[in-house]
């Protein structure tokens, strides 16, 4: 494979129908073999765009695995480029929703707070 990419180009692929990832600078898209992972979609999905030469070496994966992985390099990293912060679907997807969620639990109890003391104060004055 000669193609050669930068870790921006490489970020551009970073959704489930369109994913790469790279292990040991070559380049993989894994976009067909993402629901025939046996260790699930969702922890590639995490690595969407980015390395993930180290969770892939840290799994243990078998020979079996790295020739799956074999056919699937569509090139290499370009070596003079830089790792760039990627936005996966997953972290975008759980952020947007945790943040969402806390904030307007507080604001819940916050206006029961101003609620109550509003009330007690008229009840004792009036
Ligand atoms: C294109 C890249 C990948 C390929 C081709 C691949 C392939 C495989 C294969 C064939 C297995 C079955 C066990 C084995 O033969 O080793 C497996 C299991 C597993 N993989 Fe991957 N894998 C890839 C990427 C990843 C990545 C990036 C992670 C992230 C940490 C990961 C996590 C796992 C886990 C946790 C299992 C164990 C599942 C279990 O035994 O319950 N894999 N993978």
């Amino acid at each position: 494979m000669s193609n050669v990419y930068t870790y921006q180009q490489i970020a551009e692929h970073n959704s489930a129908e369109d994913i790469w990832i790279v292990v040991d600078g070559k380049v993989y898209d894994v976009t067909k073999f993402l629901d025939e992972h046996p260790g699930g979609d969702e922890i590639i999905l995490d690595l969407a765009g980015q390395d993930a030469s180290d969770p892939f070496r840290d799994i243990g994966h078998s020979e079996e695995a790295l020739k799956v992985l074999n056919g699937l390099c569509v090139g290499r990293v370009d070596i003079n480029s830089k790792p760039v912060e990627v936005d996966t679907p997953e972290t975008s997807a759980q952020g947007s929703h945790t943040t969402g969620g806390e904030g307007s639990g507080k604001l819940v109890i916050a206006c029961a707070i101003v609620f109550f003391v509003v009330a007690y104060y008229f009840a004792n004055n009036l």
